[in-house]
């Protein structure tokens, strides 16, 4: 069993308790009183380099990273550092996240905020819209067959922007056959947790040319924000860096200016 198999264990464990507690028509009556999604395009093709800045308590690699007692005070100070978008892990168990995170960061923030999560059902996707997200993560390597095909699709029909999230060419290649807008490369290989920076370097190339470009994990420091953006991102992810950071705010400044 990899660390992906175990850590999907959990979250379907979860996920089957929170379907207990809500219906999928009670998540759907919430959905058409929510305020249609905020468009996180224009920030990501805006010139120079854009940040998804992360609220990540722990992480199966690293166990506790940031206490973060209160998510939208730092998901204020990541949009004044003018951060893109804003991502929240809502995985409970590895990542201690939560929905209610969620919908706190939502409450504060006027930009789009980002659902991190081990999505593999629709529920989920109806779940982010109902808890104010505006782009949804689906990883390519946790829906085998037709499931990222219907999962891609659902959240458009939302008026989600799918964050679709690769780590080797033909996961490449299957985010390319969806005609997926917005394709992550992740540097860090979930099924081990190794990051190497250098996969987002080699894969880049395959991308479409048209997709926005966004590569996630292993920023320590600007220097790392300016290799991704010589290789060819458009968007970088940083989670660990900025939570551990005393002030997120100058943090995301100086990766931008990087
Ligand atoms: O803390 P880092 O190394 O900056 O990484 C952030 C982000 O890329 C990472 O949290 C992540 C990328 N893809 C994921 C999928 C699930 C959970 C977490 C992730």
């Amino acid at each position: 069993m990899t660390v992906l198999d175990g850590i999907l264990a959990g979250v379907r464990e979860d996920l089957a308790q929170r379907q207990s507690e809500v219906s999928l028509a009670e998540l759907k009556a919430r959905v058409s009183d929510a305020p249609p999604p905020l468009d996180p395009l224009p920030g990501f093709r805006a010139p120079g380099v854009s940040i998804i800045a992360e609220v990540k308590r722990k992480s199966p690699s690293k166990g506790e990273l940031a206490a973060i007692p209160d998510p939208a005070a730092l998901a204020a100070a990541y949009a004044a550092g003018g951060a893109a978008a804003i991502s929240v892990l809502t995985e409970q168990r590895r990542f201690g996240g939560s929905l209610q995170d969620l919908a706190a960061v939502r409450a504060e923030v006027d930009v789009p905020v980002l659902r991190k999560d081990f999505i593999v059902t629709p529920y989920q996707l109806w779940e982010a819209r109902a808890w104010g997200a505006d782009l949804a993560l689906l990883m390519v390597v946790s829906l085998p067959g037709g499931l990222l095909d219907e999962l891609h699709g659902l959240a458009l029909e939302l008026g989600l922007t799918p964050l679709v999230e690769t780590h080797t060419e033909d996961e490449i290649a299957r985010a390319a056959e969806l005609g997926a807008e917005v394709i992550g490369i992740n540097a860090r290989d979930l099924t081990t947790l190794e990051v190497d920076r250098a996969v987002f370097q080699k894969l880049a190339p395959h991308l479409p040319e048209s997709s926005v470009r966004i590569a996630e994990s292993g920023v320590a420091g600007p220097e790392d924000v300016a290799e991704y953006r010589r290789w060819g991102a458009d968007v970088v992810l940083v989670g660990e860096a900025l939570v551990r950071s005393g002030d997120p705010r100058s943090s995301i400044r100086e990766f931008i200016g990087s």
